[in-house]
């Protein structure tokens, strides 16, 4: 029921105006493209691509953007919406879902850093919920164990590979120092030894300091490439979920495979991106087109 000329007659400008403000926002602040596709991820894993994620809590809801998984994603995502969604009320208004601008905006975005394209199909509704309490369990955390987090992909129709593919997303962007040190602290850990000391000198000044962060891939920071899968195998890998995908037998292969196969990666990821953008959309009276992304009409 999507189609990707969905906007074509009621807003014309709908992929130029979202371009033009992604490719802004970008350059000045080169955050934004890691933050949005984490962003991507989390809305729709928790429930389908619904923009829920982008509602703000009230003094009667606590929203799913305030449950503690989502307090880490940075401001510049949402922003990033915010400023398309107000560009696009100019020229066309209550017409465009948020659900579909985070859509293409991740998907934009991921090109100015390298990444692969794909088709993005339009069409989506916005929730008219959001609710931090429905979240329990919907998100992997770095320590959810890979055979969960297999299972928690699998649960929503996608294959071990187009998780390994997925999880490819970690080319790029941050953590803070919180979601790894505990891992630093251990032995065997399967952290090259020379990284496990620049890891625990550059988070030396936790918890004192909460926004020290390092970047997912050392190599290539801020180029979306195969890297990470490359990084992995000699103990590069930032996150205990990282590192997993090479302990465990039923991931371990798909980790060489994209790290010998840029091309494979790309298409492979391009294509999950898509599916992952089409799980649980709302269609008709199911969902509503927003005014404003941050709250419920
Ligand atoms: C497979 C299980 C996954 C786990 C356990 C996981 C966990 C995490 C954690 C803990 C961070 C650091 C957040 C912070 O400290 O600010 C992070 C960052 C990130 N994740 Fe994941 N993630 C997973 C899969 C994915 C997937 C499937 C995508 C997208 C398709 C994704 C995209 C990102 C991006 C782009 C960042 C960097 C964010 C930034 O720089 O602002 N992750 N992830
Ligand atoms: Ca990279």
């Amino acid at each position: 029921r999507l189609t990707k000329d969905y906007y074509s007659k009621s807003c014309p400008r709908f992929f130029d105006i979202i371009r033009d403000t992604i490719s802004n926002k970008q350059i000045t602040t080169p955050t934004t493209a890691a933050a949005t596709i984490r962003l991507f991820f989390h809305d729709c894993f928790s429930n389908g691509c619904d923009a829920s994620i982008l509602i703000s809590s009230t003094a009667f809801n606590t929203a799913e953007r305030d449950s503690s998984i989502n307090l880490s994603l940075p401001g510049d995502g949402f922003d990033v919406i915010v400023r398309a969604k107000t560009a696009l009320e100019l020229a066309c208004p209550i017409t465009v879902s948020c659900s579909d601008i985070i859509t293409v905006a991740t998907r934009d975005l991921l090109i100015t850093v390298g990444g692969p394209y794909y088709d993005v199909y339009l069409g989506r509704r916005d929730s008219r919920i959001s609710k931090s309490s429905l979240l329990t369990d919907l998100l992997p955390l770095p320590s959810t164990p890979i055979s969960r987090i297999i299972n928690q992909f699998e649960s929503k129709g996608f294959t071990i590979q187009e998780m390994v593919a997925l999880s490819g997303a970690h080319s790029i962007g941050f953590s803070h120092c919180k979601e790894f040190v505990n891992r630093v602290a251990r032995n065997n850990t399967g952290y090259n030894p020379r990284f496990a000391v620049a890891l625990k000198q550059a988070c030396s000044n936790y918890p004192k300091d909460p926004t020290l962060s390092v970047f997912n891939d050392i190599m290539t920071p801020n180029k979306f490439d195969n890297m990470y899968y490359q990084n992995i195998p000699k103990g590069l890998g930032l996150l205990e979920s990282d590192h997993g995908l090479y302990s465990d037998p039923r991931t371990r292969s798909f980790v060489d495979l994209y790290a010998r196969d840029q091309d494979l990666f790309f298409k492979d990821f391009a294509k999950a991106m898509q599916k992952l953008s089409l799980y649980g959309v709302k269609t008709g009276r199911r969902g509503e087109i927003r005014r404003r992304c941050d709250a419920i009409n």
